[in-house]
């Protein structure tokens, strides 16, 4: 026996019997995007704990206009004082763009719709969208057991009304949408009837559509139910010879957490438009995201219409305006959707960023869905080191934030450096730090070796007719150089000769007795920071005796010296 915990929730399918065993949705791509309707100032905003005033109205609208909205739902202009003068002041002061349409809402009651009328004087186009709810949970609770002739005689007189009075209207084209609220959990067959009755009374054309809105006002079953559902009405609609003469409309909501994935099969079975908020704002646990569905489609290669090149500032207004939060998990706009703390994921990314020329078509980047820059994120934030990050991590914040591009054999002694550091710490390491940490422990190191000064050395010699010129000091195929020293407060001066000046460097330290290692790799770049320009050189020396190996850095303006500091780096790191 189940526990009562568990016996008073029934199956979906128990309830609802929805069979479309030739479902055709599962086989289909989207291939565009859906007509978009924000509905942030209506389904958005009555969930607020503090709703917006006019003013924030105004510049919310300016912003939903600004990605590019065409159709906004406005608000509920019957519904309060606020709501009417914020849908006048848009009106009178002229404030919606001649490609915007502008939506409101109204229960299908009489003085409520004679009230959007009345708001309506003066709006060149308009919808106005008519609802009551359907489902048998709606008429025994909400409507006191209310029949389903009485909810669908509401629907019916309320389109009659809205037909009449839109017939009347002469300074403006009206359109017409309806929705059986709480579609979701409304017999399909009964839903439809009622659709169809409105639609009758409505008489749209090819030309001149009317919108089905069908919500699932409570998200109860999972997104494959929703699309059966939805591909059910668009096929009862095509037999009746309607389809080309409804845009089917979806509005999710996101109680199971499943809105996205209710839309995007809703889309898949046939749907044409989708009513939604930025950021998924909206009653109990959201309306649908309208954000992480167009990004998902653009993630696919698909335009949408809508411009969210600037997220973070669409955010923070959203933010500002609604008093609302957007998680740090939240897709595409969350704080750290494009950051990696662990290893394994950092070094995948690492390596996948290096591969991205700025020629490269196709993005491919493991564990990063988009490019971050199409959405106006930068590059510094997708990797960030705490006691989880890997070498190929800290590698990335010093190239990409210092420009030291270190070799790959180096990674392993520069990461486990920076982890220890931030284990220690037992928190994340800024990009400062991390750059402290890597000079203090790499880079020109001064002791106990120190170099005061070199130069190349040179010799007079006589050439063929006997006159002495002035050479390179050369031995063999090697160069000759002297050098400063000083070693743990010991200063002389040396020779070395080498095929280059690090190795010089190596043989005038054998000289002096000091050289117990052999030079193992070196690389250099140049590195430009603004407007200085640097490089940066790296030398590995390995000690003869014990095999232990060591890198050092080495920064200044001349690579020569850069590679030779680098040496001066690895000799002082092995004998500290
Ligand atoms: C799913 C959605 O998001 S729908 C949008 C909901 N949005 C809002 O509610 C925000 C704006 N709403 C409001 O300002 C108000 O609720 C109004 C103006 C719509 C209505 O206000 P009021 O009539 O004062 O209150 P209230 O909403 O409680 O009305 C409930 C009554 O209307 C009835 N009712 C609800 N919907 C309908 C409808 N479509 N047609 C006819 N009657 C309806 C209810 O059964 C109830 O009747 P009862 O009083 O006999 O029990
Ligand atoms: C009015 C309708 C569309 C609604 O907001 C809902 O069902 O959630």
């Amino acid at each position: 026996m189940k526990p009562a915990s568990l016996r008073k929730y029934r199956p979906f399918h128990e309830k609802f019997d929805i069979r479309l065993p030739d479902r055709q949705w599962p086989d289909r791509h989207i291939e565009r995007a859906p007509i978009w309707c924000s509905v942030d100032l209506r389904d958005g905003n009555q969930a607020l704990a503090i709703p917006m005033n006019v003013e924030e109205k105004l510049e919310y609208f300016q912003l939903l206009c600004d990605i590019g909205f065409k159709q906004i739902e406005i608000g509920f202009p019957s519904a309060s004082d606020t709501e009417f003068r914020f849908f006048r002041r848009l009106v009178d002061e002229k404030l919606i763009p001649a490609d915007v349409t502008v939506q409101c809402l109204v229960q299908a009651r009489e003085h409520l719709i004679q009230r959007t009328f009345e708001a309506l004087e003066g709006v060149p186009r308009s919808i106005v969208h008519l609802y009551n709810s359907t489902s048998p949970l709606q008429r025994k609770v909400t409507f006191g057991n209310a029949s389903k002739e009485k909810i669908k005689a509401i629907a019916v007189d309320g389109a009659k009304l809205v037909r009449k009075l839109a017939d009347q209207v002469t300074d403006g084209e009206i359109l017409f949408q309806y929705s059986p609220e709480s579609f979701s959990d409304t017999e399909l067959d009964y839903a439809y009837d009622i659709c169809k009755s409105v639609t009758e009374i409505w008489g749209p054309t090819k030309e001149s559509p009317i919108i089905l809105n069908l919500p699932a006002t409570v998200e109860w079953a999972t997104p494959n139910i929703h699309a059966d559902m939805i591909e059910w009405c668009c096929r009862q609609l095509k037999k009746d010879g309607l389809r080309d003469k409804v845009q089917v409309s979806l509005h999710t909501h996101n109680d199971r957490g499943t809105g996205t994935a209710a839309t995007e099969l809703a889309i898949l079975a046939g749907a044409d438009r989708v009513e939604g908020t930025l950021f998924g704002n909206g009653e109990r646990t959201g309306n649908l995201d309208l954000v992480n569905v167009a990004l998902n489609l653009n993630s696919h290669g698909i335009a949408t219409g809508l411009d969210f090149s600037n997220l973070d500032e669409i955010r923070m207004t959203y933010q500002r305006l609604t008093r609302m939060a957007v998680h740090e998990r939240h897709p595409y706009a969350g704080e750290l959707v494009f950051t990696a703390f662990s290893g394994s994921h950092q070094d995948a990314i690492k390596k996948g960023m290096d591969l991205i020329d700025s020629d490269s078509v196709e993005w491919a980047v493991p564990y990063l869905t988009i490019d971050p820059q199409d959405i106006g994120r930068n590059y510094e934030a997708i990797i960030r080191i705490n006691s989880q990050s890997g070498k190929g991590g800290v590698a990335y914040v010093l190239d990409r934030e210092h420009g030291l591009d270190l070799p790959k054999s180096m990674h392993p002694e520069v990461g486990g450096i920076v982890s220890r550091q931030a284990d220690e710490l037992g928190r994340e390491l800024t990009i400062e730090e991390i750059r402290e940490s890597f000079f203090n422990e790499f880079v020109n190191r001064n002791a106990p070796l120190s170099l005061l000064d070199h130069d190349e050395c040179h010799v007079e010699n006589a050439n063929a007719e006997g006159i002495l010129v002035h050479q390179r000091a050369k031995r063999g195929n090697e160069y000759g150089w002297t050098f400063s020293l000083s070693h743990a407060g010991e200063k002389s001066v040396v020779e070395g000769y080498g095929n280059g000046p690090i190795n010089a460097l190596a043989h005038a330290l054998e000289k002096r007795g000091l050289k117990d290692f052999k030079v193992t790799d070196y690389r250099s770049h140049a590195i430009t920071d603004g407007s200085a320009a640097d490089a940066a050189a790296y030398v590995q020396i390995v000690r003869e005796g014990d095999n232990r190996s060591v890198w050092g850095c080495g920064l200044d303006p001349s690579i020569e010296l850069a590679g030779l500091k680098a040496l001066v780096s690895a000799y002082n790191r092995l004998h500290h």
